[in-house]
């Protein structure tokens, strides 16, 4: 699906308003649109509406459908939340509405009469903002969303939830909570980021006229992972192919206790097709690997009292590394001095795509800087509490400005950075942001993340870019967990399990 930023969405307005689709026209195609899906779910007649208005276009919006909606049968108010509208177009639709029986309310002055209707609504129209916004809620527009919020009604938000900044996926505490979006034209990343995402409900997006042509030129940001991206970057496999032609990884991973993570992540690899996989482990774990991972390699590595890797393994990991077509460091591989002295030769020496997840995460969080000496590129992929470590911020603050600090983070280290959670956000060294809308919380297990780290290393070491293995790895292991839970439930379903998933996709991709 496509998505715009606020800025571009201008663009395409101003475009079309100079083609002759004129900005009153899009507002009225918008609010027609609008109304057209509001009565296609709730039978308008006699109905009970309230459309909570703004000052600017979308409040122009929210005059169109109030008509709409009263020709078509409806008891309509009008609810003024910033006074009357200071556009030319709102205001010309304001107008429309007083030859009409629609009482228009001011959200403050006539707070007695609001609550009463506000007992028995049976739809909300929220136009107070849609893209024009900016920041957090003041005073009376904060009491209007939570009145809103408050009111058993099905919610209507026109093109946005008010109270969600369109662009980053950022929402304010009070914004309102809809039933369902309709969003115009194109979606804004505010309708797949979370945690303005979870504010949309389900979110349809309306034709309002614009014409192809009149967007095709513009740069594409933030991008939604479509089947068609995944399958198209990952090539289909030659005939006269053999095992040194899917690649060679390394992956250095596992401890005492923790060996289920290094396990999970060399399936992982070797289930998206990668030619061979060698583990790299403390030595003493190597028979118990050996003994379930039939098809793997194993690189006994030198360890410490502590059943982890010790930092003299360094001597034995350089020679492989210059074998390898990728590295993955981190999963089940414990945090202690050795390991992080492990993590850091490792970045500094791997000229090959390296993948750093768990562990070497947290060794990273000893010294951060070392990503600026890497020797090759690197895909990162934290969970949010892993990331909020490394970043030295509370979590809470994180996964409220995901795109803010997910971008500042890979453009300042030069790294893809997957930030995984509900709809996945992989962060390309430049701008991009891709989205990922596969997977369920399902997922929310461990060994979750060892099998995703494991996927788009394999993805890697056959020769895919790291930032379209990220962005194939994420999509393919939301879409395998989403066949997986119709078959063993969200509850029940393991990691493990997804394994089966993932040969019946690349099946139907003919992979
Ligand atoms: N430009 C166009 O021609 C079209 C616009 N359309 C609608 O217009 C919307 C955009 O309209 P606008 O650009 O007028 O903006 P909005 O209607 O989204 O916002 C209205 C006003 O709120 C102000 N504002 C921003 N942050 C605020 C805050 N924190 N507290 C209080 N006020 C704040 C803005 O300065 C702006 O004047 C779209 O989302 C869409 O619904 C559609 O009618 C289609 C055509
Ligand atoms: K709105």
């Amino acid at each position: 699906m496509r998505i715009v930023t606020s800025s571009q969405m201008k663009q395409i307005e101003q475009r079309a308003d100079q083609n002759g689709l004129f900005y009153y026209d899009m507002m009225e195609n918008a609010g027609t649109a609008a109304a057209n899906s509001i009565m296609s779910k709730i039978s308008p007649r006699d109905k009970r509406v309230l459309v909570y208005a703004g000052k600017g276009n979308n409040g122009g919006d929210g005059f169109v459908v109030a008509r709409l909606l009263f020709q078509a049968g409806a008891k309509v108010k009008v609810v003024l939340v910033d006074g009357e509208p200071v556009t030319e177009d709102a205001a010309a639709n304001f107008d429309l509405l007083h030859d009409l029986e629609i009482g228009v309310l001011d959200f403050l002055n006539d707070e007695p009469q609001l609550q009463v209707l506000l007992r028995d609504v049976d739809i909300i129209v929220d136009a107070i903002y849609g893209t024009g916004f900016h920041g957090a809620l003041r005073k009376t527009a904060r009491l209007a969303a939570r009145s809103i919020n408050g009111a058993i009604a099905a919610v209507f938000s026109l093109d946005l939830p008010s109270g969600v900044n369109s662009d980053n996926g950022e929402s304010d505490k009070d914004a309102v909570q809809a039933d369902f979006t309709i969003a115009f034209d194109s979606l804004k990343p505010a309708h797949l980021i979370y945690p303005a995402a979870g504010r949309c409900g389900a979110v349809e997006c309306a034709e309002i006229g614009i014409v192809p042509q009149w967007r095709t030129d513009l740069p594409r940001t933030f991008l939604h992972i479509t089947p068609e991206m995944v399958m198209e970057a990952i090539p289909e496999r030659p005939v006269d192919s053999h095992k040194g032609t899917f690649g060679k990884l390394l992956n250095i991973s596992s401890s005492l206790g923790m060996t289920g993570a290094a396990k999970l992540s060399v399936l992982g690899a070797q289930r998206v097709g990668t030619g061979l996989v060698t583990l790299a482990a403390p030595r003493s774990l190597i028979s118990l690997h050996a003994a379930s991972l039939t098809e793997a390699v194993f690189l006994p590595l030198i360890e410490n009292e502590a059943g982890t890797v010790a930092r003299t393994a360094a001597v034995q990991l350089g020679p492989k590394l210059e074998q390898s077509s990728a590295c993955l460091i981190g999963c089940g591989l414990s945090n202690n001095d050795d390991t992080a002295a492990v993590v850091e030769f490792v970045v500094k020496n791997a000229k090959c795509p390296l993948l750093i997840d768990a562990d070497g995460i947290n060794a990273l969080g000893r010294n951060i800087d070392i990503l600026s000496e890497a020797a090759g590129p690197v895909v990162l992929t934290p969970h949010p509490a892993e990331l909020a470590r490394l970043l030295n911020v509370e979590t809470e603050d994180l996964l409220a400005h995901r795109v803010k600090y997910g971008r500042a983070f890979a453009q300042k280290y030069n790294l893809t950075l997957v930030f995984k959670g509900a709809h996945t956000l992989v962060f390309a060294p430049d701008e991009r942001v891709f989205i990922n809308t596969t997977g369920n919380n399902g997922l929310a297990k461990g060994g979750s993340g060892d099998l995703l780290a494991g996927m788009i290393a394999g993805l890697m070491a056959q020769g895919i870019p790291p930032l379209q293995s990220a962005m194939c790895g994420v999509w393919l292991h939301g879409a395998a967990a989403d066949r997986c839970a119709d078959r063993l439930s969200k509850t029940a379903m393991l990691p493990s399990d997804i394994l089966t998933d993932l040969c019946g996709l690349f099946r139907e991709y003919n992979r």
